[in-house]
């Protein structure tokens, strides 16, 4: 195994219109399966969003399998995943167009795993149908297939069992639980049951803030 953490930070902080709302989160993972916890409001989305490169944080450093992913976005972001709460539209692609598109994007192909995914969500015939015409959670269980597209050592999850039906939510908690010698699936839930399930390690949100109290609503 390699001794490299897959998913670093260091005091990162993040501010909207000149409200902090947190600062000095850091934090240093080795392979497993994280439950990112904390009360409405502590930030943990603007963590993963963050952590994702989907947002630049006002100070600090992150590295993405030692990669720095302000520094080199691109070759970083190879080798992660980030799937939001609410997840971007592509309402004129179908579901099979939009996952070889991101399979394009990492240069790979829709291996196995993936193949597998697709099938225990039940979305083989769906796949053909434009997002426009699919239900949130079906939208939802493609964006989590895209995640394992070519293997990436960091899977980031904003509160992956929203919208999804008991058997799917169940589905994901057997695939946390498998193990992975190499990966981080470091995830937000307000969802006991998920965490639980999952076996993944609690993280609290307020664990990460290194010297002061973070901003909540
Ligand atoms: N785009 C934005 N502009 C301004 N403020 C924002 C923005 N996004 C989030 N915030 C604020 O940042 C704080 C943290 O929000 P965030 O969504 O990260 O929290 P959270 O822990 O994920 O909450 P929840 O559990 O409700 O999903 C909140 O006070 C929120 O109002």
């Amino acid at each position: 195994m390699s001794a490299i953490s897959p998913l670093a930070c260091e005091n990162l902080s993040a501010v909207y219109n000149s409200r902090v709302i947190f600062h000095s989160l850091t934090l240093a993972l080795k392979p497993g399966v994280f439950a990112l916890r904390g009360p409405n409001g502590i930030g943990k989305s603007t963590a993963l969003r963050l952590l994702a490169g989907a947002q630049r944080p006002a100070t600090g450093q992150i590295r993405i399998d030692g990669i720095d992913l302000l520094a080199s976005p691109e070759t970083a972001k190879r080798q992660l995943s980030y799937v939001p709460d609410i997840c971007p539209v592509y309402p004129f692609m179908t579901g099979e167009e939009f996952l070889r598109f991101v399979a394009a994007a990492k240069q790979t192909t829709l291996d196995d795993t993936v193949r597998t995914l697709i099938d225990t969500f039940g979305l083989t015939d769906i796949l053909r149908t434009r997002f426009d015409a699919m239900s949130f959670g079906t939208q939802k269980k493609i964006m989590l297939c895209a995640a394992w597209i070519g293997a990436p050592r960091v899977i980031l999850l904003d509160e992956p069992g929203n919208g999804l039906d008991g058997p799917a939510r169940d589905y994901l908690a057997r695939l946390f639980r498998q193990p992975d010698q190499e990966r981080v699936i470091l995830f937000s839930t307000h969802d006991d049951a998920l965490a639980s399930a999952s076996d993944a390690v609690t993280i609290e949100m307020q664990s990460l803030f290194r010297h002061s109290e973070p901003a909540t609503t």
